[in-house]
């Protein structure tokens, strides 16, 4: 999806960063000489991000629905406060809620964004407990995404989520990813544990949530002879998705043949085991660098 070419400017907000629409959804275009990204307020949602001279390094599906009334296909999904199917709703509401921009600052090495979600009745009535979660993004010739979620009650409270980011390759059959570590939960095989080399190709479903992956994973898409490299802290496992063939096809928002231009890898905290007391906070997040 060319995401540039369906923005629509709103008004210019600061020197690098204008509010746009895409597709009725408000959505931020952040244009510095190091490097261009979108961010949507729904979800705080980073549905592209391009260092300068470089291709798209995310992957957004042709059949998103970018309407708001659902969890957006691609980008950055913001999963909190829980990963998967910990409770209702999958991955959380933070990716369907609407953030607002605190700030903004620029500067010759980077634009940086903070947008913030607090509880709300909305939030209290699917989960009952007051917080305060700021997403800085910062875009220069790398991208880093850190979620900072402080506990802004007054009882201890459990946490988990994601920073779900879906890379674009040009051929997911010929790339490779490592530093994923010793074993993963097999999520296509009820949870089974197995062992792993540290490395995988992707050439099947694959729906795997990896414990003891190291902080720097290197992604190569060999079709294009990229090399990426991400950072994640924070976190405590690293989950590799891609839905293969046969569920693609029976997923509204994806194209039959989407699957083979993306891979998920995900900074995750997929065990809900951050505690958090009143007045504390947790940090989680990524970094994505093009070597
Ligand atoms: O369809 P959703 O809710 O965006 O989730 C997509 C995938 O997200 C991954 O993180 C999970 O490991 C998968 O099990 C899940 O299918």
């Amino acid at each position: 999806m060319d995401i540039y070419s369906k923005l629509t400017s709103k008004s210019s907000i600061s020197q690098h960063v204008t509010l746009c629409e895409i597709e009725g959804l408000d959505a931020l275009h952040v244009h510095h000489p190091k490097g261009s990204a979108v961010i949507t307020l729904f979800g705080a949602h980073v549905i592209s991000f391009k260092p300068a001279r470089r291709k798209e390094l995310i992957w957004m599906s042709q059949n998103a629905d970018l309407t708001g009334k659902k969890a957006i296909r691609g980008g950055i999904p913001v999963c909190w406060p829980w990963f998967g199917k910990a409770a209702s709703p999958s991955h959380g509401f933070a990716r369907t809620s609407h953030w607002e921009l605190e700030s903004i600052s620029d500067n010759k090495q980077r634009t940086s964004l903070t947008l913030c979600l607090k509880h709300c009745d909305k939030s209290l009535a699917i989960w009952p407990h007051k917080f305060d979660i700021r997403l800085n993004v910062d875009i220069s010739e790398s991208l880093s995404v850190s979620l900072t979620s402080t506990n802004t009650g007054d009882s201890e409270w459990t946490m988990g989520g994601a920073l779900h980011t879906y890379l674009r390759t040009s051929d997911v059959k010929a790339t490779s990813i490592s530093g994923l570590g010793q074993q993963y939960i097999d999520s296509t095989e009820q949870g089974v544990i197995k062992p792993s080399p540290g490395h995988t190709d992707i050439n099947t479903e694959t729906d795997r949530i990896y414990t003891s992956a190291e902080k720097k994973l290197h992604i190569v898409d060999n079709g294009e002879n990229r090399r990426l490299t991400m950072e994640n802290t924070g976190n405590s496992s690293a989950v590799v998705w891609n839905p293969w063939q046969s569920l693609s096809e029976s997923m509204a928002d994806m194209t039959d043949e989407g699957y083979l231009q993306m891979v998920c890898v995900e900074s995750a905290i997929h065990d809900t085991t951050i505690r958090l007391a009143p007045g504390r906070s947790h940090n989680l997040s990524t970094t994505i660098n093009v070597d």
